[in-house]
């Protein structure tokens, strides 16, 4: 079984998107695939169930049908950060939750298993606990999701460094197109296979998959 742990630049650049890309690809290339989201803030009640949308698309893209609850067992109903959200619901988001709701899904053996975080690297779980300490104790390997934007040099150098410095490795960035214009969408690319300290893992177009090559090729890479 071999587990990573995607990371992103910011919210909303792609992480979920990329992570259900990996997770379809897996079980093309004949691997089972699962994915967890530990946390997540933003839910609303169907049926018995509190339902995220990136828990609902990652149980979908799984190869391994697993509940809800499993795929995502800590939710908050506002879209806001998780922490506060917590706060909010009078409930203290702890290292051993996260790291029980892994467990869960290490049993089922897959062979990939890929836990999406929230927000970028440095998410805050408490007024002294982030995610990335969670991570780091676990020693997973990270996957870092680059949303193509100005701006996103200055935040993967300072993500990919965090992550060094936190002892982890970069297994490899994604550089994912999220606006589909860009202006100098290639030079900027071309920067950050210059600078960045870990190798390109797969480049995904704007609204549409990537290539069936380039995702065989980076599922060849991760399993
Ligand atoms: N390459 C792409 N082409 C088109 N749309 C994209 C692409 N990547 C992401 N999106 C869209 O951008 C939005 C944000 O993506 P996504 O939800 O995966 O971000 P995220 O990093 O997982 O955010 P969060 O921090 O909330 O978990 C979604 O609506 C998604 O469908
Ligand atoms: C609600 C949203 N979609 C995300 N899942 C949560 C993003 C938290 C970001 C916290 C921060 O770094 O400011
Ligand atoms: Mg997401």
């Amino acid at each position: 079984m071999k587990q990573y742990f995607i990371t992103g630049t910011d919210t909303e650049v792609g992480k979920t998107y990329v992570t259900c890309h990996l997770l379809k690809a897996a079980e093309s290339a004949q691997k089972t695939s699962l994915g967890y989201k530990p946390i997540s803030a933003g839910c609303e009640k169907v049926g018995n169930d509190w339902v995220n949308e990136d828990a609902s698309e990652i149980q979908q893209a799984s190869s391994i049908k697993l509940p809800i609850s499993s795929i995502n067992p800590i939710t908050f109903v506002p879209p806001i950060a998780p922490h506060i959200a917590a706060k909010e619901a009078g409930v203290t988001l702890t290292s051993e939750a996260v790291v029980e709701g892994l467990v869960r899904l290490q049993q089922e053996t897959p062979d990939l298993l890929l836990m999406e975080g929230a927000g970028g690297w440095r998410l805050p779980l408490t007024d002294t606990l982030f995610l990335s300490d969670v991570v780091s104790d676990l020693k997973m390997d990270v996957i870092l999701v680059v949303g193509m934007k100005l701006g996103c040099l200055n935040h993967a150098l300072l993500t990919a460094q965090a992550i060094q410095n936190d002892g982890l490795n970069i297994v490899g960035w994604v550089a994912n197109d999220i606006t589909g214009c860009m202006s100098r969408y290639d030079d900027n690319l071309a920067t950050l296979k210059n600078v960045m300290p870990a190798p390109l893992l797969l480049e995904v177009p704007f609204s549409s998959a990537p290539s069936t090559e380039a995702l065989q090729t980076a599922i060849q890479k991760l399993c």
